[in-house]
């Protein structure tokens, strides 16, 4: 995390990407100030009733001024608050267009439910820096004034307070520091009950299914009790910082009583000089203590927004950026001497050559572990090599535009994340341009969805939170199915796609995605042989290298993993 920025260029840096309204941030400032004389006006119309001048012009001043303080005194917290969630919306807005044009490493790397707690509890600290910057304007206003006050009644005394200001600067680092440690700590530890119980929650089935509740009892509570300590933490440093404001307003007592009672032994103050001094003192500590807890305000906000700054720092993926996809007699994909690892964690490919068959279909087999999905995700260009090349229908993916890229694979996986919403939204997520309701059921019958579809109450319109238990997970994979070859790849990949449904049904399913992609290009990786049987093209990988590529007579010539393969197929 790159939380050792200055405080100053860590705001600048954070705001700099938003709008913020300060127009409103204004008018709140305005009307604050309106707000103080106004009661003040009402102050002293209230004493003019008080000694019994019930004059009508005394009545009505008195009555105007009080409706214009409560009409203000309601109107400024609103403007105040609509600012402040103005500026939440749009760091929230930006985290989530950041969050989703985040290249797929740097995305797998942050949590997801890191970025949900990022997303909803930390950005709420957003707004205590740009109001502090107008109520701490206030305050040092009134702390100058104070101080000058101060000064022209009795400035030998008030030179006295000068051996204060050191003190005062190292309350101010002190608290400053401490603060901002107090609330990084404290949304991590929110971030990580947030991580956990999202997580766990989610799995609830199988924590059950596995009797796993003392167990999680307990690392539930490990996560409750990390906030729990942060939130006692936090407390006592707001007691630390009352207790520094009230050892520096006792140590400026006694520095003005010591050099109060020299000036007047001296004969250079009154003997009262001291009370009418003080009164002023106590202003100016006052005003003190109001910049201490906007300092402290700011460097805590600075402590809880570290993460969502350091979100928005990231690298964005450039979708656009890259070469237009060209279309080429050759559909090929082919991989050239790649190499390649997540992240900075080791090789997982280790020159990887192949090259897979344009307007065919090729099965992708090898042991678990091997590398078959990792070579489905560089296909698609959701990871770059770290050397070698890969080309697709002649476009090299590392120079194409992703977006343009991502738009000619389909893609489905073992276990497909469903949207909220409708069976129709989902079969219609990705789709480009206007789909008819009759390709939409086309695409469903295709994958064999449209019987259990039509059998529902409410068929396509149903919603998956409606029919979410009602539907089994196979069903679900067939709606994952529909919703890939409606948006018609010219590329298919299939990642285990058949794991949750009966072999008969699949192999049902596989035809008829064979026929519909037809003269375009299908990668599968399987490991039943039936399946494998499907393919016109094999290839064959074991521990990230390439065994053996080509037919399934050729294949079996050479790569031992397929003849294993073969014999335990016809052992069971
Ligand atoms: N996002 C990731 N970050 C780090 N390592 C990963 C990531 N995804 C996969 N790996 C590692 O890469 C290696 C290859 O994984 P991959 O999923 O490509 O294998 P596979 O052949 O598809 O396996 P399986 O048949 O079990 O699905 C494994 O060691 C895995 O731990």
């Amino acid at each position: 995390m790159k939380n050792n920025k200055h405080v100053i260029s860590f705001f600048l840096n954070f705001y700099r990407r938003l709008s913020i309204p300060w127009w409103l941030y204004l008018i709140a400032f305005g009307s604050g100030v309106v707000y103080a004389e106004i009661g003040m006006r009402v102050s002293e119309y209230l004493v003019r009733v008080n000694k019994g001048e019930l004059y009508n012009s005394v009545i009505l001043g008195y009555v105007f001024f009080t409706i214009f303080n409560a009409l203000l005194g309601f109107l400024r917290p609103l403007v105040q608050e609509y600012a402040n969630q103005k500026v939440i919306l749009r760091v929230r807005l930006s985290m989530w267009r950041k969050i989703l044009h985040l290249p797929m490493d740097q995305f797998e790397k942050e949590q997801p439910s890191s970025l949900v707690s990022a997303v909803t509890n930390d950005v709420t600290q957003a707004t205590l820096v740009i109001s502090g910057i107008f109520s701490g304007a206030a305050s040092l206003f009134g702390f100058v004034r104070a101080c000058m006050i101060l000064y022209q009644y009795n400035s030998p005394l008030t030179a006295y307070l000068l051996i204060c200001i050191p003190v005062a600067v190292a309350m101010f680092i002190i608290v400053g520091r401490l603060q901002f440690t107090i609330m990084k700590k404290r949304y991590a530890a929110l971030n990580e009950m947030t991580t956990f119980f999202s997580e766990h929650l989610s799995a609830g089935k199988y924590v059950k299914a596995q009797v796993m509740e003392e167990k999680e009892l307990e690392s539930g509570y490990a996560a409750i009790d990390s906030r729990y300590k942060a939130d006692i933490y936090y407390a006592f440093m707001e007691q630390i910082q009352v207790l520094a404001n009230s050892l520096y307003s006792l140590l400026t007592t006694v520095v003005m009583a010591v050099g109060g009672s020299r000036l007047i032994n001296a004969g250079k103050m009154e003997s009262t000089g001291i009370n009418m001094f003080s009164t002023y003192m106590t202003q100016v500590n006052l005003y003190m203590a109001e910049l201490l807890t906007v300092w402290q305000n700011v460097m805590g906000s600075k402590g809880a927004l570290v993460h969502v700054g350091d979100i928005l720092d990231m690298e964005e993926e450039h979708t656009e950026k890259g070469n237009s996809w060209t279309e080429s007699g050759n559909k090929d994909i082919v991989f050239k001497n790649v190499n390649f690892g997540y992240g900075n964690e080791k090789e997982i490919l280790h020159d990887f050559s192949v090259c897979i068959p344009g307007g065919k279909t090729t099965a992708v087999i090898g042991d678990n572990g091997s590398g078959k999905s990792t070579v489905m995700k560089l296909i698609q260009g959701f990871y770059q090599p770290d050397s070698g090349e890969i080309w697709v229908g002649g476009n090299k993916i590392s120079e194409t535009s992703p977006r343009e890229c991502h738009k000619k694979f389909g893609y489905v996986l073992q276990n497909n994340p469903l949207m909220s919403g409708t069976i129709r939204d989902n079969i219609l997520y990705g789709a480009e341009g206007e789909t008819t309701e009759k390709e939409m059921k086309k695409a469903a019958e295709e994958a064999r969805a449209d019987s259990f579809i039509d059998a529902l109450p409410n068929g396509y319109d149903t919603t998956l939170g409606e029919a979410g238990n009602r539907l089994s997970s196979g069903q679900k994979q067939r709606i994952a199915i529909a919703r890939a070859l409606i948006a018609k790849p010219d590329y298919l990949i299939l990642d285990e796609a058949g794991a949750s449904l009966d072999h008969d049904t699949y192999m049902k399913i596989f035809h008829s995605i064979g026929k519909k992609m037809e003269g375009n290009t299908i990668v599968f990786i399987a490991h039943d042989m039936r399946e494998i049987a499907e393919a016109d093209y094999l290839v064959v990988m074991r521990h990230g290298r390439l065994e053996a590529c080509g037919t399934h007579e050729e294949v079996l010539a050479v790569s031992r993993t397929y003849q294993e393969y073969l014999q335990s197929a016809e052992a069971s």
